[in-house]
């Protein structure tokens, strides 16, 4: 019988300190980094929508919240390698339409970046918002089959959704995504602990819910090995993130390995819980950047394609005029041949 998780072992108080990001920042008071998050992501957003090609609130489903902004590359017309980025906030704060951080260093290295919304709480529960992320790549793999890649990056809660598509099951979509790479910055694979926090309220999250819900006991649950093994898992954490944040992280990448993923794991360098986003807005941050460890370390596709400039091809293909019953002048190519 195994004794109490480490989480299990801390004060109410303790628990509540841990699970509170904004106390932990070292550089600013904790109100003032929250607002400092809000405003370099607002700022990122308009730099994005007024200096590259996009496609903004693009439905992804039927509901009013399933949408997603899609900026292009300059000059890039058929594939391209595509990261999806999933904001964080708990679950209950955050929006695309502050989230563009990373669009601008990206593009510029020749990657379709997506931002992509899901209805956070009260509106939406657990189950909803994995299922909406679950839909929105679906949705991207069949708009774009000729991706060269498709690339998850998620920040804290975000970082548990994109997580949570490593155990998705893509058969009953139709369409199996060409995942290539997991970027996971300071994120939440265990949510028990959140369960008995004051961020539960606009959750009300039950244990079963949580259960249900964390990677991390889906993963040690799971028999099912990587489909991909290429596919590689960056987890990262901030130097100033929590301990408990810094556990999460180490445990959830223990378990990846034990259970057969590609997966590596990184603490960023005196980056707190919010540096460690706001800095993708800048080229040479060590995640945007290239060799060794930035975005472009995920996978060679990345690494060879955006970094060192040559876009590999997987296929030929074909570029579509008018390719969906949305109507909307999104290029979607066929692929004719594969390797
Ligand atoms: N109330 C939280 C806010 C928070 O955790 C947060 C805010 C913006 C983006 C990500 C966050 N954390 C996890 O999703 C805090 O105390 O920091």
């Amino acid at each position: 019988m195994e004794g109490p998780a480490p989480w299990e072992r801390l004060s109410e108080e303790e628990l509540e300190d841990q699970y509170s990001p904004s106390r932990w920042v070292i550089r600013r008071g904790a109100e003032e980094a929250l607002r400092t998050y809000s405003h370099i992501g607002d700022e990122a957003t308009k730099k994005a929508r007024a200096t590259r090609k996009s496609l903004l609130h693009v439905p992804y489903g039927d509901g009013e919240g399933e949408k997603l902004d899609i900026y292009f590359p300059e000059g890039v017309s058929e594939a391209s390698p595509f990261c999806l980025f999933f904001h964080g906030g708990y679950w209950q704060s955050g929006s695309k339409d502050t989230s563009a951080f990373m669009v601008n260093p990206l593009t510029e290295q020749g990657v379709t970046v997506v931002v992509v919304a899901y209805d956070i709480a009260p509106k939406g529960t657990l189950d909803q918002m994995v299922d909406q992320v679950t839909r929105s790549i679906v949705f991207v793999q069949k708009q774009y089959p000729c991706n060269e890649g498709i690339y998850l990056c998620g920040h804290s809660a975000g970082a548990h959704l994109a997580a949570m598509m490593l155990l998705a099951n893509w058969t009953k979509h139709g369409v199996t995504p060409n995942l290539k790479g997991f970027f996971l910055l300071s994120g939440i694979y265990d949510l028990k602990p959140i369960v008995y926090t004051s961020q539960n309220a606009p959750l009300l999250m039950t244990l079963e819910d949580a259960q249900r819900n964390s990677p991390q006991l889906l993963l040690e649950a799971a028999l099912t090995r990587p489909l991909d093994p290429a596919c590689h898992v960056l987890v990262s954490v901030g130097q100033h993130d929590s301990p408990e944040f810094h556990r999460q992280s180490k445990e959830f990448y223990q378990i990846l390995r034990q259970g057969g993923w590609n997966a590596s794991f990184e603490e960023i360098h005196d980056m707190d819980h919010f540096e460690i986003i706001w800095n993708l807005t800048q080229k040479d941050y060590v995640l945007t950047q290239g060799q060794p460890r930035g975005l472009s370390s995920l996978a060679p596709p990345l690494a060879q394609g955006v970094i060192l400039d040559q876009v590999p091809r997987r296929a030929p293909c074909m570029e579509l005029a008018s390719p969906s019953a949305l109507s909307l002048p999104l290029p979607v190519c066929v692929c004719v041949s594969h390797e």
